[in-house]
Formats: structure tokens, sequence, C-alpha cells
């Protein structure tokens, strides 16, 4: 499998209010093709910090190494490539509130996932060719969206809003999806729904998918990897089968009864976990 994604010793620290924060400490992995990679750690271990620095959004220390997609440099040593714009096609983003303009329609939303190369008055006036309104359809379709192309987004369901904003990733062309706890704010029913139309994609188009997330039965079900993060420093990185309950518990302590989500999934204590091969790293 071809690696995607290079990250060396990713540093970065924080200064508010004269206190130092190491965000991020030694992060160094590679993510290969097609891989589906759950970002797991309490509350301030850096995930969101990791997800930034790698869509070129948040700038590491100077004593960082390298910051790499498809081979090619995002930052480096605490400097972002002037080719970042480019790069960044290559990833797609979505976050927790999808970040759709709601008095658009879904289409035009989708579209949006073109906008470097429109200015403000082409979007606005939907100026768009007929190729790109069938490359927008064509990423509707493929996370079972198409019928709702000319709705206003505001009135489809969270899960829906979720799966246009990973279709406004897709018409890009984006091979990497990064995701900063994607299902956070829905129910299982259309968590399952977003996370089973990211399966699909990856196993479809050979899609890398990284998220971060505080569900660990959604890790468990639909990530082959997890890396733990505490305290923005690497503690697993490994086949998410085997997490057990002490390293789950070492991370997130008493706060891990939190973590377990209705019956729809697994629970942490349900969960079966046979013969765990650890990969802690230190
Ligand atoms: N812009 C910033 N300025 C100062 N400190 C920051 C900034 N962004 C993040 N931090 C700090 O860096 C640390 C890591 O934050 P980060 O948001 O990456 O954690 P996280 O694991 O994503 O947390 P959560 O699960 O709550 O979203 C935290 O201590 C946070 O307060």
């Amino acid at each position: 499998m071809s690696t995607v994604l290079t990250i060396q010793e990713a540093n970065k620290t924080f200064f508010s209010s004269g206190k130092k924060n190491q965000a991020l400490s030694n992060v160094t992995l590679e993510i290969a093709a097609g891989e589906r990679v759950a970002l797991i750690g309490a509350s301030g271990s850096g995930k969101s910090t990791l997800i930034r620095a790698i869509s070129g959004l948040e700038i590491l220390d100077k004593n960082s190494g390298e910051l790499c997609i498809n081979g090619r440099q995002i930052q480096s040593h605490g400097q972002l490539s002037n080719k970042v714009r480019q790069i960044r096609n290559e990833i797609g983003i979505i976050f927790q509130q999808f970040n759709l303009v709601n008095q658009l329609d879904v289409m035009t939303n989708v579209l949006i996932g073109i906008c470097p190369q429109k200015n403000i008055f082409e979007i606005i006036c939907k100026k768009f060719t007929l190729e790109e309104k069938a490359r927008a359809l064509d990423a509707l379709e493929k996370v079972g969206l198409v019928d709702f192309a000319y709705q206003r987004s505001s009135t489809l369901s969270g899960g829906q809003q979720q799966r246009v904003a990973i279709a406004r990733a897709l018409i890009k062309g984006a091979k990497i999806l990064l995701a900063d706890e994607p299902v956070a704010s829905l129910d299982p029913e259309s968590s399952r729904k977003v996370m089973e139309t990211i399966v699909n994609l990856s196993q479809k188009l050979d899609l890398t998918f990284l998220t971060s997330l505080h569900q660990i039965p959604v890790a468990r079900k639909y990530c082959d990897r997890t890396i733990a993060l505490n305290k923005g420093t690497v503690v697993f990185d490994g086949a998410t089968k085997a997490l057990t309950s002490d390293i789950l518990a070492e991370l997130y302590g008493s706060n891990l009864e939190d973590l377990e989500m209705d019956e729809d999934f697994p629970s942490v204590k349900e969960a079966s976990i046979s013969e765990p091969k650890l990969t802690l790293v230190h």
C-alpha cells in the first residue's frame, strides 16, 4: 500500500496567558492509502491540532520535521509550503458542525468545494458550468443524496448535511478525508449512515480517512487502526481491535463511562477484546 500521509516529529506549542502548552510532542506517523484511522484521546490531547496541522491550518513549531501528503510537503520545520493551496485540493475536511451555507441548495454547497477556482460573485450567481454541475451530481450520487440536489441544505437532517459535506470534499478529487468529530452531534442512526458512507467510499475509491473521535464504539466498528494521543504524545498506534479497557482507562480515567453509546454500537465493556497485540509507543 502506498503512503499518503507522512508526519515527522510534529511539535506544537501554544502560549496563552503567559503559560506554555505543548499540544503536540514528537508525533511521527505514516498512513497508507485506503486506511481508516481513528484519532482518540481525552479532551485537550491534541487531536484537532494534529488534524489542523495536516490540513495546513496550523503551523507546527520550528523543531518539527516534514508533514507530507503524497510525498509533497504541506509544511516543514515550522514553515508552510508555498504550494499549500494546491496540495490542500488533495484533502477534504469535515467538521462536527457541517459548515454548509443553509440558504443555498445542496448542489451549490457541493460546488463550493471547487470554489478556489471561482470568485465569490460566480458562486452567489451560481455561475457553474454543465461539467461542474455533473461533477456535483456525481459526488451526491456517491453519498446517496442525488435526489436532494435542489433542496435547501437547511431542510436536510444532520446526517444528510454531513454527507453533503463529504460530497463537497469528493468534488475536488480529495483522496484523503480528514474529520474532526464528524458524528459527535448526530443520533446513532445518522452516525451509522455517515460512517457507512465513509467506509463505502474508502473501499470503492481507496479514500484514506483520518478522524478524531470521542465515541470508542464508532472507532471499533468503522476504523481498522487507532492512534491514541495523551497530552500531545502518541501512546498507542495499532489495530483498533487491540485497544484494551486498560489503555482506554489510562487515556480517559473516570470519564470512560461517558464514551459509552446507545445499543446501536457495542459499548467499550461489551466489545470482545481477544489477545490484544499492543503497539505501545513511548
Ligand atoms: N489556538 C490555541 N491557542 C491556545 N491553546 C490552544 C489553541 N488550540 C488548542 N490549544 C490547546 O492545545 C491543546 C490541544 O487542543 P486540541 O483542540 O487539539 O485538543 P483535542 O484533543 O482536539 O480536544 P477536544 O477533544 O476537546 O476537541 C489544549 O490544551 C488546547 O487548550
